[in-house]
């Protein structure tokens, strides 16, 4: 059983900056474990995530046994029997108890009572939590307990392929030895395992292929053992090579033959430097420590000090030299380097959208409605922003469009000596009537998400704010409806993002037929409550936020954000908008 990735593509969320996965093919493959390695924001959850089937690319393709993993939005393909630990435990986590959690997670396996109970049992044994903790609630949990859960209810499935993004984030050492004991079980039956970790040294013993990922991008793929004897290829990843390998490297530079090749445990590299010295006593005449044998082994004990003690990360001799040519991580765009539109003055984005908007809606004409298309299209093409942002708005409006178009031109005419069929005809001048008013409309939505897209909420209300400054001296609650506006413009995409969650949630539990950012209506009983539970929650957290900084009591003098300037671009803008409503006005006059 394999999982082929070839040339993936994730485009960035956005719109902006790099990819979030550039041109990356690799292959994971059953009985073994895949460690996937690289700085933050390189990439490593998105490749599970892509890999797993819990996302899509936008480019490239995923294949599992040979078949194509997606047909079209939707997965195909044979099914995957995965499980999938997030790498915020309380991201998966939802249900009101710990045995709700598994009930969840076993329900489309169809279980009979027994063999469920028996599956609960032996997971909770295998990351050793006590069976009192199936009555609590996973969010009365600490962070290493609820890790502990979401690995157990990911056991319990027994699944072929498990994907863990972090799995030892939160654990103390105890639960990550016994996490480490169950991956070598797991992999040893056939299991295929897929790991996105920082802390590499738990996972490298294991670590049948290394993925390097830098900035979106496969930097090296190499065995295991290959990565024990080059780490200088981690340092050009951009990444700090683990402590064992500095280690080993220590003690093989005080002489000591540790082995070349797959990075060993810290109890392996124990046992081996045990045997090595009860090898040189039983070489000594009479069976007595070789005299240079102390200083030797103090050297290693303070090698592997000095290490412990170092800064986290700080590079090895042998691997330093690799390290000086470093590549650093991809630096994110700076706001400086935001093209076009992006940077603009909110207020000058607002006046633009208006005037567009203002000249869009007095169209009646077939001509000018094209010319309101052709303006449209051209702000979008000029603003940078992908379609595919636009598409979650736009898709559901065009089908009410269509059917709202088919409506209203749709004649039924029933004959005179009723009863008898119907005459059914359609009327085009009706029909076309609706159309231009949807085309107004939907002209003037795509320039109205431009403008969150392009500014973001924040600088949307102040932009609001300042612009209508004038208003408040008339008494006009001007702060109150910048706020609402921009709570609005903020709270949508938050709706959004936690429907994305669950039905993230949903589909690495099982529920492999949920097309991503969907939830099937089977699967809404269960997640429906806690699903609005999290929304009120955010809705909670926003009040409290607010209130914080002052929202309740300290008017305007709670802003200490930079005032907004125009600068000559805000000025070219407004004047372009306004050319493009005069022009309107006039076609529509024609
Ligand atoms: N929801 C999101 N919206 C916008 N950008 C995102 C989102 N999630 C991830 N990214 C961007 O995609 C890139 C890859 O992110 P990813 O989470 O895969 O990295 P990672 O290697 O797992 O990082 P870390 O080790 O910090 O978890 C980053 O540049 C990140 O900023």
């Amino acid at each position: 059983m394999t999982i082929q990735l070839t040339d993936i593509r994730i485009l960035p969320a956005g719109g902006f900056g790099r990819n979030m996965l550039d041109g990356v093919s690799a292959e994971f493959s059953a009985g073994e474990l895949t460690l996937v390695a690289g700085p933050s924001g390189a990439g490593k959850s998105t490749l599970l995530d892509v890999a797993s089937g819990l996302r899509k690319p936008h480019e490239g393709s995923v294949r599992f046994e040979g078949e194509a993993l997606w047909s079209r939005r939707r997965p195909a393909g044979p099914p995957m029997k995965a499980a999938f630990v997030f790498q915020y435990a309380e991201h998966q986590l939802f249900a009101r108890t710990v045995r709700e959690e598994f009930t969840y997670s076993l329900k489309p396996y169809r279980l009979t009572r027994e063999e469920g109970e028996r599956r609960i049992v032996r997971a909770l044994e295998a990351v050793e939590l006590p069976q009192a903790f199936l009555d609590r609630s996973p969010f009365s949990l600490s962070g290493g307990e609820k890790r502990r859960v979401a690995l157990g209810t990911a056991f319990s499935v027994e699944p072929d392929w498990l994907f863990l993004d972090e799995p030892s984030a939160g654990l103390d050492p105890e639960a990550s030895g016994l996490l480490t004991e169950y991956l070598a079980r797991f992999k040893a039956g056939g299991g295929g395992i897929v790991v996105a970790a920082h802390d590499l040294d738990p996972y490298l013993p294991l670590a049948d292929r290394v993925l390097l990922l830098n900035g979106g991008r496969l930097a090296a793929a190499v065995s295991g053992e290959e990565l024990g004897r080059r780490p200088q290829l981690l340092a050009e990843a951009g990444l700090a090579v683990p402590e064992s390998l500095q280690l080993a490297d220590r003690l093989r530079g005080l002489g000591w033959d540790v082995p070349a090749g797959q990075p060993l445990a810290p109890e392996q590299l124990a046992a081996e430097l045990a045997g090595q010295v009860r090898l040189r006593w039983a070489a000594e005449p009479g069976g007595s420590p070789a005299a240079d044998m102390p200083a030797a082994a103090y050297a290693a004990t303070a090698s592997a000090s000095a290490i412990a003690g170092a800064p986290h990360g700080a590079p090895v001799p042998s691997a330093g030299s690799a390290a000086a040519g470093q590549k650093p991580a991809a630096e994110p765009s700076s706001p400086s380097a935001a093209r076009g539109l992006t940077a603009a003055d909110p207020r000058a984005l607002w006046a633009g959208c208006l005037l567009l908007s203002a000249g869009i809606f007095s169209q009646s004409s077939t001509a000018a409605l094209a010319l309101s298309i052709a303006v449209t299209a051209g702000v979008t093409a000029y603003s940078g922003v992908p379609v595919r942002s636009l598409k979650p708005a736009v898709r559901p409006f065009l089908l009410l469009m269509a059917f709202s178009v088919a409506i209203s031109g749709a004649r039924i005419a029933f004959p005179a000596g009723f009863p008898g069929l119907p005459a059914i005809g359609f009327s085009v001048p009706d029909a076309l009537l609706t159309l231009r008013q949807f085309v107004k409309l939907l002209c003037v939505l795509v320039l109205g998400m431009l403008l969150p897209l392009l500014a973001g909420p924040i600088r949307m209300k102040q932009g609001l704010e300042q612009g209508l400054a004038g208003l408040s001296r008339l008494k006009l609650p001007v702060e109150a409806v910048a706020l609402t506006a921009s709570l609005l413009f903020r709270f949508i995409p938050l709706i959004l993002a936690e429907l994305e969650r669950f039905s993230r949630i949903a589909r690495a539990r099982g529920r492999s037929g949920a097309r991503p950012g969907s939830l099937r209506a089977r699967d809404l009983p269960a997640v429906l409550i806690p699903l609005l539970v999290s929304l009120f929650k955010s809705a909670e957290d926003f009040a409290l936020a607010l209130e914080m900084r002052g929202y309740d009591r300290l008017g305007p003098r709670r802003s200490l954000r930079e005032p907004l300037r125009f600068s000559r671009r805000d000025y070219r803008l407004i004047a372009v908008s306004l050319l493009g409503f005069v022009v309107l006005i006039g076609a529509g006059r024609l």
